[in-house]
């Protein structure tokens, strides 16, 4: 490791034989840090100057850290808030022994963390890629900082889900282990769950009505609010340098229906949006935010608009307004415009491939620029086609690498392609990488198994999930007309509401590949202009028979499905994150007539 540090720092390389001893997301991050100039020579982190932590997120944070902090005693460890800039904003240092050694670094409030200004380290390189990363000792780029393990882990605001600061475990080189990153995750997440509970009823407001937009709006839309701007990452990058302040000043005005010149908010993003609707939104008569609806300009467009379009070339505006969904296509599109290398993983026929088209598309690159390598396709005359058109790719410095069904590989095929993804040459500009892995494969012997973890963590610096149809009831009518709208051709077809109802209740163990042969199908046959439950497969027409649920009941089994499905399973845990017993929940899963053991999770 030492060797492949000092070749990268004298030459800006690191030979092929070395690479390996490094770790593919460190090895990203040093690349990263010598491009952005850091500073690797500074004995310290530099002042950036008097910080001012917003009160929200020290109100969420100081109980959840000092708790952690009382439960470190005499581990010698401290722990760091940095806001998301990188810059520390508190820290909270439970043994006085280990106070000099964090003031050696200047480890303290208003100080500089960013991989900018010191390189390789547990709070900057989480900033630069949004997901958490443990930094060991000589894993450090800047001498400086390899006495210290640190672990960083994100921390989002539970509503816009932006990166809103990062929590950092740091302590001697000597005492890492990877079951801090477990314990720093699950801190961050009761910080964000304390940033929801303090979000006023006007901002949750506002989140509601902003979901509800997005699943009936192709337009893309924001929330704007006093305090708040809500939407999805591409509107979000587009307005990137635009007052808020001022924006919301004229967005409250049309609200208001004191400014008319719709024009003139246009003006405010340089003529890269015009904004086309604004919408208010008020609450006991007073106007607390509106949603507003963009018109992207012409040079900005995605390359094929934002309706589902013909696959496989879809937009990040995918139908789905569920929060799982929102969340993932949200982190997916960060990861890559920030370049980040990615795995998105989930169940056969979910949308993953889909999804990676998208939001490669989303981050501007060309698809001429996007070489597609599927291990599902087939061998010839022995020689592995997926390690051979991944070498020849390779060569040919494509803008972005997108490698489908990496389940599919032997186990040689897959050792070969992390060898090969591993040993680019950190000087050459690297490929955008996105991968996607189908979860339910069969099972495979250890030897597959172990190469395949190791290409999975080569390419997986970031982890997509993109959840499974029947976790995400919501989704099923808005993506069902959608599909219809595809294939109906000129014929003015519409589902019934007791069709609708059947195919939300239906479990699609084949996801949305299945909901679209299925909807293709009752295209061909049915008559029309209405297609009624009775002109859907008989296996789905049973599905009606259960009982109404209540609006209230939807939001309760939603919110049971969600838990269990980010508990894997798990009835004990999920039972504990909704707040209730878990006998209470195996009553409540009989009541809604779903097995626990195996139907939805
Ligand atoms: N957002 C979407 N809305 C509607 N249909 C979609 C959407 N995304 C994908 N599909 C449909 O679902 C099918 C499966 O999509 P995709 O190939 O992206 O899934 P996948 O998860 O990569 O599947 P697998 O892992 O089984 O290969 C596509 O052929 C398309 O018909």
């Amino acid at each position: 490791m030492d060797a492949a540090r000092e070749h990268l720092l004298a030459d800006g390389v690191i030979p092929r034989h070395l690479e390996r001893q490094v770790r593919p997301q460190v090895l990203q991050s040093w690349k990263r840090s010598l491009r952005s100039g850091a500073q690797l020579a500074n004995p310290a982190l530099t002042f950036k100057g008097e910080h001012h932590a917003r009160a929200a997120l020290r109100l969420a944070a100081d109980p959840v850290l000092s708790r952690l902090a009382e439960q470190l005693a005499g581990l010698e460890a401290g722990i760091l808030l940095a806001d998301h800039e990188a810059t520390l904003v508190h820290r909270w240092m439970p043994d006085r022994s280990v106070v000099p050694m964090f003031d050696r670094i200047n480890a303290n409030a208003g100080f500089d963390n960013s991989e900018e200004s010191i390189g390789t380290n547990g709070c900057g390189s989480v900033i630069e890629t949004g997901v958490s990363i443990q930094v060991s000792g000589p894993e450090h780029l800047a001498d400086a900082l390899r006495p210290f393990t640190c672990v960083g882990v994100p921390v989002h605001h539970p509503i816009t889900r932006r990166l809103e600061a990062v929590v950092t475990l740091s302590c001697r080189a000597t005492s890492g282990n990877p079951l801090l990153t477990p314990l720093m995750t699950s801190t961050a997440q009761e910080v964000e769950s304390r940033l929801l509970a303090q979000a006023t009823t006007s901002e949750r407001q506002l989140l509601d009505a902003y979901l509800v937009a997005i699943g009936s709006r192709r337009a893309p839309t924001a929330a704007i609010g006093q305090d708040i701007f809500i939407a999805g990452p591409k509107v979000t990058d587009l307005l990137e340098g635009v007052d808020r302040a001022l924006l919301w000043e004229h967005v409250r005005g049309v609200a208001l229906g004191s400014v008319s010149d719709l024009g003139a908010l246009g003006q405010l993003t340089e003529g890269r949006f015009r904004i086309v609707r604004c919408q208010p939104v008020d609450r006991d008569g007073t106007v607390i935010g509106a949603l507003v609806e963009f018109e992207v300009a012409r040079a900005e467009r995605e390359p094929r608009g934002l309706d589902v379009g013909p696959l496989p070339r879809p937009t990040v505006s995918l139908p789905g307004q569920s929060p799982a969904v929102v969340t993932a296509i949200a982190h997916a599109t960060r990861l890559a415009a920030r370049g980040v290398p990615m795995l998105i993983d989930g169940e056969p026929g979910v949308g993953k491939f889909a999804l990676a088209r998208a939001v490669l598309a989303a981050a501007q690159v060309a698809d001429d620029d996007v070489v597609v390598i599927d291990a599902a396709e087939g061998w010839t005359d022995g020689t592995p086609p997926f390690v051979s058109r991944l070498r020849a790719a390779l060569a040919g410095e494509p803008g972005a690498l997108l490698l489908r069904h990496l389940e599919q590989l032997s186990s040689e095929s897959a050792a070969a392609a992390a060898s090969l993804l591993e040993t680019d040459d950190a000087a050459a500009p690297a490929p955008r990488i996105v991968a996607t892995l189908t979860t339910t494969a069969a099972a495979r012997d250890d030897d597959a198994g172990f190469a395949l973890r190791r290409l999975v963590d080569t390419v997986g610096v970031g982890r997509v999930t993109v959840p499974p149809l029947r976790d995400r009831q919501e989704d099923i009518g808005p993506t069902a007309a959608a599909l219809l709208d595809k294939h109906r051709g000129e014929r003015p077809l519409r589902f019934s509401s007791a069709a609708l109802r059947c195919l939300m209740r239906a479990p699609w163990p084949g996801n949305l590949r299945q909901l679209e042969a299925t909807i293709r199908g009752v295209v061909s046959t049915c008559i029309g202009p209405e297609i009624g439950a009775d002109a859907l497969p008989v296996e789905l027409q049973g599905s009606s028979r259960r009982r109404e649920l209540t609006a209230i009941e939807e939001l309760e089994l939603g919110a049971i499905l969600t838990a269990l499905r980010q508990h894997d399973g798990n009835k004990v845990a999920a039972a504990q994150a909704i707040g209730i017993s878990r006998s209470t929940l195996y009553r409540k899963l009989q009541a809604y007539r779903l097995d626990p053991d195996t139907q939805y999770f």
